[in-house]
């Protein structure tokens, strides 16, 4: 690590040494450990916006010229970036981020890298697919072999076997995936800032924020000193952002760890730097957690390799990640409705398709039925006539759980329950042996086992709602048929 705080401090980054340092941590690879108490509010690290490394800094873009960079594609999606991070790493000692790319880590626990057997572990879960690897190797052939081949006085031939493979390919993109930083240009220098791919303009503006480490713009409170203009990084993933020159790799930004609602600090950028600020007080030997926006254990494990494991809250109990979710296909529920609803389904299908767009539904911890997926069930169930309003108005049906939405809903349950190889109880023991497990495959069940206790807990939340909706409407029923004797009861009074 002193390597890389020289080359840092070199290259103009500023780092508090006296608070902070970077260290091995069991289970966590690298991170930032508090040397002393640190207020909140406090200036960790200083990080130069040229020293990001994005599509935007790196000099390659403008050596292979705009034209180039467009017509080979790589201006969508990362292969741009991570040309730019394999066109480095070549350059050796002559790159600028040479300190750098050489801590890099060279092995992930994503399922990038997991064999079949292992991948074999998240059948059911909603990461299988979504790994992405196809979709790598797509770009590496139709982008990076063409452009490397028609440059080689940018990348000699003889360097072609050592640096640009694809097996280097998915490496950097793993590196990007799990480590970099949305940063956008600073808006107040927008009309300046050339277009992007042009090395001239790299890095003069952009605004910064990780992979799904956030920035905020909120003043923070008892600040030890307070930068006079700033700006949190959104809570935005770079897989999502629109424009991929705003993907950035910042070093020492990207040595701390996350940890579900552990965030004790974050980056905040300002127009020439990015700065690592305390959110709160840390106190001497606490680590030093940045947020990766709290996503699902099946997004932590795809873009990070690890889990977070903490107390449910109500009405699961036990341990894993509250933000997990299950995906539940729309294909699955027009199965489980099948045997209740109309046979001519497709008109239906293709309808809320058009209007929605949505054929996937979202159940989370709190274990509720989400509302579209009420209503579509609602939609699916309808009679003809109901139908034939539903079109003309063109109004979804209603989200409401009525007594024949439960029996499909249940089924529904049963049938994604059934899409997992093992069992709850079979998850829990196996969990139960640690030591008999590997962190790939411990990982894998914990991510399987957070969706089925979802699953589990929906279906416990459903008989319950039944149960309560047939309960008041026997009450109803006890209560119109006691009116009903009452005023039979006069009546007959009145008449004598
Ligand atoms: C942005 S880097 C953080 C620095 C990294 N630990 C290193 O050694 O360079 C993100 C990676 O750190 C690890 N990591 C972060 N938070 C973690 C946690 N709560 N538990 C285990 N590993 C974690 C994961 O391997 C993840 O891919």
């Amino acid at each position: 690590m002193d390597s890389f705080t020289s080359w840092f401090e070199s290259r103009n980054g500023t780092l508090d040494s006296t608070s902070m340092t970077i260290t091995e941590i069991p289970g966590h690879g690298r991170g930032a450990i508090a040397l002393r108490d640190i207020p909140e509010g406090h200036t960790l690290f200083t990080i130069p916006r040229d020293l990001t490394l994005s599509t935007r800094t790196s000099a390659l873009p403008s050596l292979l010229g705009n034209v180039e960079w467009k017509r080979f594609g790589l201006d969508v999606g990362w292969a741009g970036l991570i040309l730019c991070m394999l066109w480095e790493e070549a350059q050796g000692p002559l790159s600028k981020w040479s300190g750098y790319i050489s801590v890099l880590p060279s092995e992930f626990d994503t399922p990038m890298f997991w064999s079949l057997t292992e991948l074999e572990e998240l059948k059911g879960t909603a990461v299988v697919d979504k790994i992405g690897k196809d979709d790598a190797e797509r770009d590496f052939y139709d982008k990076v072999i063409p452009t490397v081949q028609s440059r080689p006085e940018l990348f000699p031939p003889k360097s072609k076997h050592l640096h640009y493979t694809l097996e280097n390919y998915h490496l950097m993109g793993s590196r990007i995936l799990s480590r970099s930083f949305t940063v956008s240009k600073w808006t107040d220098d927008l009309e300046n800032v050339e277009p992007s791919g042009d090395a001239s303009a790299n890095g003069a503006n952009g605004n910064v924020d990780n992979t799904g480490m956030e920035v905020d713009e909120s003043p923070i409170n008892g600040a030890e000193q307070e930068p006079d203009s700033m700006e949190e990084s959104e809570d935005e993933h770079v897989e999502d952002i629109d424009d991929p020159s705003d993907v950035a790799m910042v070093p020492m930004a990207d040595m701390l760890n996350a940890r579900f609602e552990s965030e004790n600090a974050k980056l905040f950028y300002e127009q020439h730097n990015l700065k690592m600020i305390t959110t709160k007080h840390v106190k001497a030997g606490e680590q030093i957690w940045n947020t990766y926006g709290d996503p699902p254990n099946s997004d932590l494990l795809r873009r990070y390799g690890h889990v977070d494991v903490v107390p449910l809250c109500a009405p699961l109990t036990g341990e894993g990640n509250p933000e997990d979710v299950v995906e539940v296909r729309a294909d699955l529920v027009v199965s489980a409705a099948s045997n209740a609803s109309s046979e001519h389904l497709q008109e239906r299908i293709d309808w809320w398709l058009e209007n929605t767009d949505d054929d996937t539904f979202i159940i989370g911890t709190d274990c509720q039925l989400p509302e579209d997926l009420i209503s579509f069930i609602r939609l699916l169930l309808q009679t003809d006539m109901e139908w034939e309003k539903t079109k003309k108005k063109s109004k979804l049906p209603k989200p409401s759980l009525d007594a024949e939405v439960f029996p499909v809903a249940i089924e529904l349950l049963v049938k994604r329950l059934s899409e997992y190889p093992t069992t709850v109880q079979e998850d829990e023991s196996l969990l139960n042996e640690p030591s008999k497990l590997t962190t790939r495959k411990r990982n894998a069940i914990v991510v399987r086992l957070g969706e089925k206790y979802i699953l589990q807990g929906t279906m416990n939340e459903l008989h319950k709602s039944r149960e309560a909706l047939r309960a008041s409407e026997k009450d109803k029923n006890k209560r119109k048929s006691s009116h009903h004797s009452d005023a039979t009861t006069t009546s007959k009074k009145a008449r004598r």
